[in-house]
């Protein structure tokens, strides 16, 4: 089903200025870059192109997300809420830059909160192990791995992988999951360790899908 199919321009409930917000969120990793005003017409635009396509409430404006800048969104899907009145706009944030401060997002880190802007564990954690490669640290069992190389970390895949096998033959579940993310775990460390991108095994993924 195309986009223009998927989401009935007349079924969205628009505010009194006619407008409806919309959330980027990344297609791969769940992150959510950011939020905007679509009105009818950007909408259009939108399922029409295949980009993103707001309304800019500053310049009272359509505003083609990215087409001074080359960051332009490609959409891969819409979906609209219960009541119709609010969408979430998956996409692939061409140029990787969605907030116009130049960042990823535009819903900033704060301290103390795990998991923002909201995206998945892998991801979060990914970007930890390669904060560790850029900003070694003593004490971190990361840096450790990395100063070891390919033996260490290697021979920590192969020790974890025979630990999942193990928990899996007594089929037991809880170790099954802890095993198995201690797996990921080492297999993230080495994905970094060889400059890989966890986004390109997402893109592996993704490409498989029926
Ligand atoms: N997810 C993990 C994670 N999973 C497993 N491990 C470590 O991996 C090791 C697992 O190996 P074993 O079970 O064989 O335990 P071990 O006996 O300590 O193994 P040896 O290293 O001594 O051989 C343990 O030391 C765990 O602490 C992890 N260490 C770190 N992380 C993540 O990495 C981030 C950065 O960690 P640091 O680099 O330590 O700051 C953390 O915030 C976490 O999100």
């Amino acid at each position: 089903m195309s986009l223009k199919q998927a989401i009935p321009l007349d079924k969205i409930r628009y505010n009194e200025q006619g407008l409806v917000p919309a959330i980027a969120q990344d297609y791969l990793d769940g992150t959510v870059l950011m939020m905007a005003w679509m009105n009818r017409e950007s909408l259009k635009k939108t399922l029409e192109t295949e980009q993103a396509w707001y309304w800019s409430r500053s310049r009272q404006e359509l505003w083609h997300k990215g087409a001074t800048s080359g960051h332009f969104q490609k959409v891969k899907g819409i979906r609209y809420d219960c009541d119709s009145d609010a969408l979430l706009v998956t996409i692939e944030q061409v140029g990787d830059i969605a907030c116009h401060t130049g960042e990823r997002s535009c819903f900033h880190q704060i301290e103390g909160q795990k998991s923002l802007p909201p995206a998945d564990t892998l991801t979060e954690v990914f970007k930890v192990i390669k904060q560790r490669k850029s900003n070694p640290t003593e004490e971190s069992y990361t840096c450790k791995l990395f100063a070891g190389g390919d033996n260490k970390i290697l021979k920590k895949i192969g020790e974890e992988s025979v630990e999942v096998v193990m928990a899996c033959k007594d089929d037991d579940q809880e170790a099954i999951a802890y095993e198995a993310a201690d797996l990921l775990y080492h297999t993230l460390v080495a994905l970094a360790h060889h400059n890989v991108d966890l986004r390109d095994v997402y893109r592996q993924l993704d490409s498989r899908r029926k």
